[in-house]
């Protein structure tokens, strides 16, 4: 199995979801792995993405749920900030300890230090040299900061996931994924937040009305949205920051969030040296991960590509290599319909093909439901509700889309139709619990 020249049969750059799915069964496969790690095992995800963030914004749905209750429901609930970001730090804290163990206990060596090509198969981790017949590049991406005066007052998702105090006013720039989440939690929790958005539209990927619908709710709610606000400086004023924006326009906060985007960790990795190809969007592979440079791969989200940049994106692409390395597979590799979410409240979920995308060909159906016309949604007193199937010619559920307080739920249950194009009796055969969100969204097929 080893090549006998090399330390190892195959070394990853960086510990994230990326890396550690496939790398863990790999190893247990009898392969010599290693990973090298700079920071905190487990990278984004599980440190400073969606196990922090989804931890912080727990009490939210709660909230929202006891407000549809009310009557019903007569406790006052009261959100406190310090103690979730407590119960934040007590979820995640032994996150890299429990990875490093399944990483160690199934043989992988963990290499702490940063990873620099020498050669196509020798890196440098902080002055010592290893050696491995394959590398995985999988070092991510770290936030994108507006270049522009004063830009050192701003700061990112992580710094936001560990405020001590929720600041009273915060400012987010950009309207993405981070922008809303965040916004939608620190409102939650008593903070007047303004979005100053690039354009007209939040959210590019997902359907328009339903992000729409969700910057109207946090309007009603107290945020404020400013379009084509381009910020052009941030200023100090005692305590305050000063954000300067559009003609002449200020707005006076205690907080800033750059949520402008995230950008590929390629820089000080040696890639030009060994020919690596790369862009502003990632590094560029072939259908079998594989980099410019034969023997050197990439996984996760420095991967250049048309999938989403999302953790079961990176699951996927890591299982994908450890079957390509152990001789499971030589196919190229074969995306399923990767869903995405994003947790406002209400949230919006999708999978496979938009309903835009849909509108535009002759061949495919949109059939749009209010989700509230069943009567599971009345048990919780949901206030607003919407869905929009994709159906191909032959009637197979190829896309969906919600807006709902379980969208990620419905559209959770509607990926083995989409993935496996099931047909109406395979659909028949498919007995959810009842009564359930499940159950409910299956009736609409
Ligand atoms: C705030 C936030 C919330 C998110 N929420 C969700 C969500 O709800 N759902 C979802 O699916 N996705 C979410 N994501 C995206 C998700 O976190 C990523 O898709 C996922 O972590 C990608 O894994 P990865 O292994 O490709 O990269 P990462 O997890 O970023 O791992 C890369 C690792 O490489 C290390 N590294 C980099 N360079 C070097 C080097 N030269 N030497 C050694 N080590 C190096 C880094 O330290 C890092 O640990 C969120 C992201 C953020 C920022
Ligand atoms: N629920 C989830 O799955 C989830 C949650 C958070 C983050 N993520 C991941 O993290 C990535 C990064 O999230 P993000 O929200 O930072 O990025 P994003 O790409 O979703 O949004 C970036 C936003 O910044 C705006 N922008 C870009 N340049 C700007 C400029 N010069 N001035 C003002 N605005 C500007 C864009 O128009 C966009 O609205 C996501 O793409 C996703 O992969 C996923």
């Amino acid at each position: 199995m080893l090549e006998k020249k090399y330390d190892y049969d195959v070394l990853y750059l960086g510990s994230g979801h990326g890396t550690f799915d496939g790398a863990i069964p790999l190893a247990s496969k009898g392969f010599k792995v290693a990973v090298v790690e700079s920071g905190l095992i487990g990278g984004t995800c599980p440190n400073r993405g969606c196990n922090a963030k989804i931890t912080l914004d727990a009490p939210v749905p709660l909230q929202r749920e006891v407000e549809d209750l009310q009557g019903i429901v007569t406790t006052p609930i009261a959100l406190n900030w310090s103690e979730t970001v407590k119960h934040k730090h007590d979820v995640i804290k032994d996150l890299p300890e429990f990875i490093a163990g399944l990483l160690k206990k199934n043989g992988v060596d963990i290499l702490h230090g940063h990873g620099k090509f020498l050669d196509s198969h020798t890196l440098d981790v902080d002055g010592k040299q290893v050696t491995a017949a394959k590398v995985v590049i999988a070092t991510g991406l770290h936030p994108h900061r507006l270049d522009i005066p004063g830009k050192d007052l701003a700061h990112d998702s992580s710094e936001f996931m560990n405020l001590t105090e929720l600041p009273a006013k915060i400012a987010i720039i950009g309207a993405g994924y981070i922008s809303l989440e965040f916004a939608t939690i620190a409102n939650a929790f008593g903070s007047e937040v303004t979005v100053l958005m690039h354009g007209q539209k939040a959210l590019r990927k997902f359907h328009q009305p339903f992000v729409e619908h969700v910057i109207t709710d946090l309007e009603k709610r107290g945020v404020h949205f400013v379009r084509t606000a381009s910020v052009s400086h941030l200023e100090k004023q005692e305590t305050a920051t000063v954000v300067h924006y559009g003609n002449g326009k200020k707005l006076l906060v205690d907080w800033v969030l750059d949520a402008t985007g995230r950008i590929p960790n390629v820089e000080n990795l040696g890639l030009e040296k060994i020919g690596v190809k790369y862009d502003k969007d990632g590094v560029i592979v072939n259908n079998h991960l594989q980099t410019t440079v034969s023997n050197v791969y990439a996984s996760g989200d420095v991967v250049k590509k048309t999938q989403p940049k999302l953790t079961p994106t990176a699951i996927f692409e890591s299982t994908y290599l450890l079957h390509l390395f152990a001789g499971e597979t030589a196919e190229a590799i074969n995306y399923p319909a990767i869903p995405s979410v994003v947790f406002t409240s209400p949230r919006i979920a999708r999978v496979g093909l938009s309903v835009e995308e849909a509108e535009k060909s002759p061949t495919h159906t949109v059939v749009k439901n209010n989700v509230l016309d069943n009567w599971y949604r009345q048990v919780t007193r949901e206030t607003f509700g919407e869905n929009a199937l994709v159906f191909d010619k032959d009637h197979h559920l190829v896309g969906a889309t919600e807006v709902s307080e379980h969208a990620e739920d419905v559209i959770n249950s509607l990926l083995p139709a989409v993935e496996l194009r099931l047909e109406p009796e395979q659909i028949e055969r498919i007995v959810h619990l009842f009564p359930t969100i499940g159950s409910a969204s299956w009736e609409l097929l």
